[in-house]
C-alpha cells in the first residue's frame, strides 16, 4: 500500500497566467519520510492542499491510501482525509479556547477509523504522544491552546496529527517561529514519531538545513515543470 501516489497533477490558480503545479510523478511508501523543498511562493502549499483534498485538481490522479481523492465528493473527501491525513499547518490551526489535550483528540471526535486506532484510551495516547514531543507537564495539557507558546503549539499541532495512526502526514513549514536548534530537535522527533506509527511524512520547506532528518529530499522546481 502506498500513502501517497501522484499521476500527472496539474493545476492553475483562477485569473493566474500560468499552471501552479505541473507534477509527471511522486509517490511515498509506508514509513517514508520525504523532504520536497523550494523557494517561498513555488506551489509547496498548492501541492499540499491538493493531495488533502482542499482544492480540486482538474487533471491528473492523487491517490492517498490507494484511493482516489478525484472519485470523492463533498463530505465523502471530508471524511477520507480525517480517516487518512494528518495535516501539521503552516500556521497551526489549533483551537485557541480549548486545551492542548483536547486538540489533540480532536481528530477521534470526527473520525472513528483514527478513534479507534488511537487504542482503548484515546486521552491516555494523546498524553504519551504530548510527552514524547516534549510537553510532559500536566499542566500544559490543560492549558487553552492560545496561552501556549509558539514551540508548544506546533507540538500539539504535531500530536493531533499523528493521533489514530493516519497513513499520511503533510507538515507546511511548520518550523518558521523556531530557532535553529528547536526547528532541528523538532524535525527530528516528529520524522521519528512518524516512522513508529507508520505514517509516510510529506514535509515541505524553503530550509535546506533541515533536509539531513528525512530519507529522501526532492527539490520542488525540478519536479514541478510548471516552473521551468
Ligand atoms: N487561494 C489562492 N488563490 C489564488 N492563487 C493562489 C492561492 N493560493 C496560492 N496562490 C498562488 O499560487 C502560487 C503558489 O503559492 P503557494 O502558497 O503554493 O507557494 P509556497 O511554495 O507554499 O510558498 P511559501 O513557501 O511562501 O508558503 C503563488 O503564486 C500564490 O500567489
Amino acid at each position: 500500500m502506498h500513502p501517497l501516489r501522484i499521476d500527472r497533477l496539474v493545476h492553475r490558480w483562477p485569473r493566474a497566467e500560468r499552471c501552479t503545479l505541473e507534477i509527471g510523478a511522486l509517490s511515498l511508501a509506508s514509513g517514508e519520510s520525504l523532504f520536497l523543498y523550494g523557494p517561498s511562493g513555488c506551489g509547496k502549499s498548492t501541492l499540499l492542499s491538493a493531495i488533502a483534498g482542499v482544492v480540486d485538481v482538474p487533471k491528473g490522479v492523487i491517490r492517498v491510501a490507494e484511493q482516489d481523492l478525484g472519485a470523492l465528493r463533498g463530505g465523502a473527501r471530508d471524511r477520507f482525509r480525517v480517516d487518512h491525513i494528518g495535516i501539521i499547518f503552516q500556521v497551526f490551526n489549533l483551537v485557541p479556547w480549548q486545551s492542548a489535550l483536547e486538540n489533540v483528540l480532536l481528530p477521534c471526535t470526527f473520525s472513528q477509523r483514527r478513534r479507534v486506532r488511537a487504542g482503548d484510551n484515546p486521552a491516555g495516547t494523546a498524553r504519551r504522544l504530548l510527552d514524547e514531543l516534549g510537553l510532559s507537564d500536566p499542566a500544559l495539557a490543560s492549558k487553552p491552546a492560545n496561552e501556549l507558546s509558539v514551540g508548544q503549539q506546533q507540538r500539539v499541532a504535531a500530536a493531533r496529527a499523528l493521533i489514530g495512526k493516519p497513513d499520511l502526514i503533510l507538515a507546511d513549514e511548520p518550523t518558521s517561529a523556531l530557532d535553529e536548534a528547536a526547528k532541528a530537535a523538532f524535525v527530528d522527533l516528529l520524522a521519528r514519531e512518524c516512522a513508529e506509527a507508520g505514517a509516510a511524512l510529506l514535509f515541505v520547506s524553503h530550509d535546506r538545513s533541515l533536509e539531513r532528518h528525512f530519507d529522501r529530499s526532492v527539490d520542488f522546481l525540478e519536479l514541478n515543470r510548471s516552473a521551468a
